[in-house]
């Protein structure tokens, strides 16, 4: 999305808490006494992270400390900025969710207390969106005289449609975690406290994946479902050779035949 060409200052790293087990990555947002307000060096700092995320990283998940995922923007940035840096500030956060959104592994945010704004618009850039009871949806550029500016135009209406995010912006409207995930935004909604370990539990499950299996689902799902069903399904076939071509996939079909793997098992 975004394509302005400016020299980037660097992040704070000191505002991320990340941390690694096995082949997750967990990069936790650790401005709490602000609400994990999102500043230019909170931002540059989750870009700098996804631009050098360790080889054997198969999942990630970006969570909040503190009670809250984001209260979105840091709202002190905005006093001083004119119409030009708006555009740069705008692009800047641009580049950095799609590092998000086209990571070469999955992305999942766990949610909880506050969602707001550009926080919001991070979670929508992550793959799988959990959220515990305590988490609420809100967009309140409107109260504040702004326009959503992390790609929330784009990625939102894709989750929960155009009409809904219309509503959450003309009205303030606050969705709660049962109507955001009952409206597609959240895919899971766990019990109050565990959407990090619900995350966590389903990153160790991705992580178990075929690396070019994942690789595919988030780099060529999304465009084979926005494609001409004619291209969508020549774009399917490609894929599917590929992946069934692969030595990991042989191994995989090999060890299930000779009943050495799980089965499917219902939930
Ligand atoms: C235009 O170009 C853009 C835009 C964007 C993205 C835009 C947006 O994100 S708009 C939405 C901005 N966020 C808000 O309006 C939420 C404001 N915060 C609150 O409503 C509340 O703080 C709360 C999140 C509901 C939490 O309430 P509570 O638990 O009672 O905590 P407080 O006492 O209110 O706050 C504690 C402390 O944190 C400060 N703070 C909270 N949120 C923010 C914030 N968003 N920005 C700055 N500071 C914040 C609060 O002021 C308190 O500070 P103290 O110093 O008083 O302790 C993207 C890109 C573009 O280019």
């Amino acid at each position: 999305m975004g394509n302005a060409d400016t020299a980037t200052p660097a992040g704070d790293p000191s505002l991320l808490q990340i941390d690694q087990q096995g082949a997750v990555l967990t990069i936790g947002l650790n401005r709490p006494a602000k609400r994990n307000a999102l500043n230019d060096g909170i931002i540059l700092a989750i870009g700098e992270c996804f631009t050098s995320l360790p080889e054997d990283v198969r999942c990630v998940v970006i969570h909040g400390l503190g009670d809250n995922f984001s209260s979105g923007l840091d709202l002190s940035e905005l006093r001083e900025r004119d119409a030009t840096e708006g555009l740069v500030h705008s692009q800047m956060w641009h580049r950095v969710f799609d590092r998000i959104q086209y990571c070469r592994v999955p992305v999942i945010a766990a949610l909880k207390g506050a969602v707001i704004g550009g926080g919001l618009e991070l979670a929508c850039a992550a793959h799988i969106r959990v959220a515990e009871p305590s988490a609420y949806f809100a967009l309140p550029e409107g109260q504040r005289g702004i326009f959503v500016g992390g790609g929330g135009s784009v990625r939102l209406p894709r989750l929960i449609g155009v009409a809904r995010m219309m509503d959450m912006m003309l009205t303030g409207r606050v969705y709660s975690a049962t109507e955001g995930s009952s409206y597609g935004f959240a895919q899971y909604l766990v019990d109050a406290g565990a959407s990090m370990t619900k995350a966590l539990e389903l990153a160790t499950k991705i992580a178990g994946n075929a690396p070019l299996t994942n690789f595919a689902v988030l780099q060529a799902l999304p465009m084979i479902a926005e494609a001409n069903p004619q291209t969508g399904l020549l774009m399917e076939s490609l894929m599917a050779t590929v992946a069934q071509s692969d030595k990991e996939a042989k191994s995989r079909i090999r060890a299930f035949l000779d009943h050495k793997t799980a089965k499917v098992k219902p939930t």
